[in-house]
């Protein structure tokens, strides 16, 4: 097929697509149930109720980014602005003609595409744009008291006495870049202090370098020793590293050291603290960063020689009152959940008001406006005064980035995943397996390596069918997904950790930042629905410089556009290839080689410009999700979401509520 073709023929795919939300949209609600004649007369007389968030247009574009929420936006802003207190009456449209109107000119805008073409690269250019541009128009992070007073921080906070030993403090920034650079690492901001290649720069009291050397930890990993002193010296930082690169290490030293000293210059008392906070998407992973904090605090303590530090696990199925005599005295760190942790603020039973310190994990996630915003937004409203913000995580969509710098307060960020951001430590295998052969080929694949082993799955429903298969045949196994309850799920982790069990089955709920001891198979049931899960869930293998294997099954069910970022994606990683990648890539005229070229010229020029370069990616490929092998016209990630969006209106246009 000519290129040409290709295109219009996926064009033409996402035409229909958009015929079919639209026809979706005006399909009429299901007849509600004949009303009393006296009740229809009222409900005459009276405007139907419409919640406020969904009269405010700004909320139809939930979507922050899209082209929903493009077109939301620009007609929220062709509004004329008009003062609380002279308001001209205007008529109301209904709710479901207004989100009409929007794909009505969402899809007028694709056919006069259709009749007034402009070069494919134009268009993506020009699409791309429109969509950095409204991600940079989204509101930063504030406080309540930083929005009511117009706040703006310019000087990043000192949250700690700590400097780095005077031989770092008086390297030239020419020679750190030259440090930085035998790193293969990129970082980017002004004044950026010096890495520390050892563990003993950095000062940490002795019971933390024993518990370091008790996990035969002898030195800093890349990002530890780059990341470390920018975060001691207090600068707001993203931190951008492979999965299992030590990232964690990055921010739950500085944090046990910030609680540290805080309480040594001046002690809690009841009810008082954190001094930091730590919000990542799942309880697994909470859990996870919690134990790690909570071995430094009881080594601390231990030795005699520090005061006593409380963390906080705070998650949806633990007994808060269990913890209660940690709250009641005062909590030094929270690792939390943002629902848990919300609903704990909202009830006062805990404050920030004097936390100084915001670390998220997984932070693509969590700033995501399909994952955690809102509730970020909400937590982050409740700070009172200036916090260091740290933001880790293994991808960073170039949408999720350009967000977050605009929150933070002269941030330096660091790249070191550099041109490959699939961790070469783990071995990619793609088998084009059909549909009804799965199962039994799942048998053959795990039988390659030993165990542990982790299998993903896309649905809640496969993870049951797959567990139930190999319990079925004997194989030690379990299974968690979000339907399982919280004591389900810590067992099924527990078992895993202890090698109880030799193969763990999960939904995406467990692919972000568990570690586990030397997996060493992970295998993907199906491709997930966007080439940040599947980086996320092969990372799961091949950490901390060991290696692993990773299986991926894909077949014709898959979503093309996400084939063709892995195949990026494994050309990038210097992987085999796969015809039926191949053949995909060829369908949809992508050149594999000279993507990848382009992208390694975009990262070399931009280490020739050296500090300001753009490390968030947004040279090439997919602004909404980061993948190569697309843009974001046409974003497997982005439309999934668009449908969501649209079922969750649909739903609450036919419930009377709700909103987005
Ligand atoms: N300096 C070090 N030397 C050796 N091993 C280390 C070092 N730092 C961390 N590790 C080990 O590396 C593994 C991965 O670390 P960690 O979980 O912090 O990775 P990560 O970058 O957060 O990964 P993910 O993106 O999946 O969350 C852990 O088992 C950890 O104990």
């Amino acid at each position: 097929m000519s290129s040409s073709s290709s295109i219009f023929a996926a064009r033409k795919r996402r035409l229909d697509e958009i015929d079919a939300l639209v026809s979706d949209t005006f399909k009429a609600p299901a007849p509600a149930p004949a009303a009393p004649a006296d009740a229809a007369d009222a409900a005459e007389e009276k405007p139907l109720f419409v919640p406020r968030r969904q009269r405010d247009p700004l909320h139809r574009g939930v979507l922050a980014g899209s082209s929903l929420g493009a077109l939301a936006r620009a007609e929220a802003d062709a509004a004329p602005r008009q003062s609380v207190f002279n308001r001209e009456v205007e008529e109301e449209k209904p709710v479901s003609t207004r989100r009409a109107d929007i794909f009505v000119e969402l899809l007028a805008k694709q056919k006069e595409e259709e009749l007034n073409p402009i070069t494919e690269e134009e268009r993506r250019r020009l699409e791309d744009e429109a969509l950095l541009k409204q991600i940079e128009a989204r509101k930063p992070l504030q406080a309540g008291r930083e929005f009511a007073d117009g706040i703006v921080y310019t000087e990043p906070l000192r949250v700690t006495a700590w400097q780095p030993p005077r031989f770092l403090r008086e390297l030239s920034m020419e020679d750190r870049r030259k440090i930085w650079r035998s790193y293969h690492a990129q970082v980017r901001g002004d004044d950026v202090p010096a890495p520390a290649r050892r563990y003993e720069y950095l000062k940490f009291p002795t019971p933390i370098m024993d518990v370091l050397r008790k996990r035969g930890i002898k030195a800093p990993l890349t990002i530890q020793a780059i990341a470390l002193p920018i975060v001691m010296s207090g600068r707001d930082m993203i931190g951008i590293a492979a999965t299992g690169q030590g990232k964690t290490l990055a921010f739950a030293l500085p944090m046990v050291a910030l609680a540290m000293e805080a309480e040594i210059r001046l002690p809690f008392v009841r009810g008082e603290g954190p001094h930091a906070l730590c919000i990542v998407p799942s309880k697994e992973l909470a859990t996870q960063i919690y134990d790690n904090c909570e071995e430094f605090c009881k080594a601390l303590v231990a030795s005699g020689r520090y005061p006593q530090l409380r963390s906080l696990l705070c998650i949806g199925g633990i007994n808060m009152n269990e913890q209660m005599d940690a709250l009641n005295r005062g909590v030094h760190i929270v690792v939390a959940t943002p629902g848990r942790l919300k609903d704990m603020l909202h009830r006062r039973r805990l404050n920030l008001d004097s936390c100084r310190m915001l670390v998220m994990d997984e932070a693509d996630r969590m700033l995501d406006p399909t994952g955690f915003e809102e509730d970020v937004r909400e937590i982050v409203s409740y700070f009172r005064g200036q916090r260091q913000t740290l933001l880790f995580s293994a991808t960073m969509p170039p949408t999720v980035g350009t967000f977050a710098q605009s929150s933070l307060v002269r941030p330096v960020v660091v790249n070191v995943t550099k041109s490959s951001i699939a961790n070469s430590n783990i071995s990619q295998e793609v088998h084009y397996v059909p549909q009804v052969q799965k199962t039994t080929r799942l048998m053959d694949v795990l039988d390659t390596t030993p165990p542990p082993v982790l299998v993903f799955a896309q649905n809640k429903r496969d993870v049951n069918d797959i567990h139930e298969y190999l319990l079925a045949r004997g194989v030690a196994v379990d299974s968690i997904h979000g339907d399982r309850s919280s004591e389900e799920r810590t067992n099924a982790v527990r078992r895993f950790r202890a090698g109880d069990i030799d193969i763990l089955v999960a939904t995406d709920v467990m692919s972000k930042g568990l570690d586990f001891p030397n997996i060493q198979h992970v295998i993907n049931f199906d491709m997930p629905d966007c080439i940040e899960n599947y980086i996320h869930r092969i990372g799961r293998t091949g950490r901390g410089g060991n290696s692993g294997v990773a299986s991926t099954f894909i077949n014709d069910e898959c979503d093309r556009n996400v084939l063709a970022d892995l195949s990026v994606l494994l050309y990038q990683a210097k992987q085999p290839g796969n015809l039926y990648l191949d053949q995909i890539c060829m369908e949809l005229g992508i050149d594999v080689p000279r993507v990848v070229a382009e992208m390694e010229s975009a990262d070399a020029a931009g280490d020739a410009s050296g500090a300001d370069g753009d490390l968030l990616g947004r040279g090439g490929g997919c602004v909404f999700c980061g993948g190569r092998g697309h843009t974001a016209n046409n974003c497997p990630k982005m439309l999934k979401e668009a449908r969501r969006v649209m079922a969750s209106a649909r739903a609450s246009d036919m419930s009377g509520g709700g909103g987005f």
